[in-house]
């Protein structure tokens, strides 16, 4: 994803001055220039959706670490340089983030039915090998062929099959034809990096990618369908859900920074679990994003 091809015209790209300016900036200025919907209220606008709590009751919403679909915050960018793109402030609870921060730390690394970017048979858990950057689920992404292939396909697990259902069913009660099918869990480091890029391998582009942040701050630089136009940072803190729907689904984006989150340890450090500590001095130290695609 990061490389330059012969065909890239480099000598108006915004984005990459941008991604440039952001990755080199201090933590405290990033902080600062960048957008949430607690600190940049004009550029956010709340998205009140009616949710029927017949079909998803409140249990559900509990078994799956989320708070009831009645409290969600969800907002409309209306700045960024696309329509399109939404953000559901955190609406897991403390032990929901801790149950799928697990999940990708734990379940999904160690089933090997999952492909990742490490070899076969190592222990690929990021508790224990820091070399772990990707794994996918459902249809595998070829990364070398930027495809997806119908029989190249492991499904997904059901609960983060329906996670994503509800995020759709709250994003938009009328979209009745979404289905989860790949899914990318990324790690980072706190210095680690993701180029600028465009999701556009899927077949099926009208439907919304869902992407769940969850660890430590990611400023997420979004930018419009070519790179001459000039991106947006938006601070994305552990349990924020970004929605890329419309114009936005084939807008660069990309990652130029991580800043460690101080007040991490207040919502994630303790917990009942005697084995979360592990977990712990992961994410305190990392970020994780979850993103989940309809390809077909
Ligand atoms: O980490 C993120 O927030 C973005 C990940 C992403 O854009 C991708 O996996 O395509
Ligand atoms: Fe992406």
């Amino acid at each position: 994803m990061c490389t330059v091809t012969a065909t890239d015209d480099c000598s108006n790209d915004k984005y990459m001055e941008s991604f440039k300016l952001y990755r080199r900036l201090s933590p405290i200025n990033c902080l600062d220039l960048s957008y949430s919907p607690s600190t940049h209220q004009e550029y956010f606008q709340r998205v009140i959706s009616p949710t029927s709590t017949e079909i998803i009751d409140n249990l559900t919403c509990t078994n799956l670490g989320l708070i009831p679909l009645n409290q969600w915050e969800m907002y409309h960018c209306t700045h960024c340089p696309t329509d399109g793109l939404y953000i559901i402030s955190n609406p897991f609870t403390q032990e929901g983030q801790q149950q799928w921060i697990k999940k990708c730390l734990n379940d999904y690394p160690t089933n090997q039915k999952y492909l990742s970017n490490l070899p076969e048979h190592v222990d690929r858990s990021p508790l224990f090998n820091d070399k772990l950057r990707w794994l996918t689920l459902g249809y595998h992404y070829d990364w070398t062929q930027k495809t997806y292939s119908k029989q190249n396909y492991t499904p997904l697990p059901e609960d983060l099959e329906l996670l994503s259902k509800i995020i759709i069913q709250k994003f938009n009660p009328t979209e009745k034809y979404y289905y989860p099918e790949a899914v990318i869990v990324n790690y980072y480091h706190l210095n680690s990096t993701l180029c600028g890029h465009t999701d556009h391998s899927e077949e099926n582009l009208d439907r919304p990618l869902i992407s769940i942040s969850f660890g430590n701050i990611g400023i997420f630089l979004i930018g419009g369908q070519d790179k001459s136009i000039e991106p947006i940072p938006m601070r994305l803190n552990s349990g924020d859900i970004v929605i890329m729907t419309k114009q936005t689904r084939l807008a660069y984006h990309g990652i130029p920074k991580i800043i460690e989150d101080n007040s991490l340890s207040k919502i994630l450090k303790n917990s009942d679990d005697e084995k979360w500590s592990q977990y712990w001095n992961y994410i305190s130290k990392n970020r994780i994003n979850i993103n989940i695609r309809q390809v077909y």
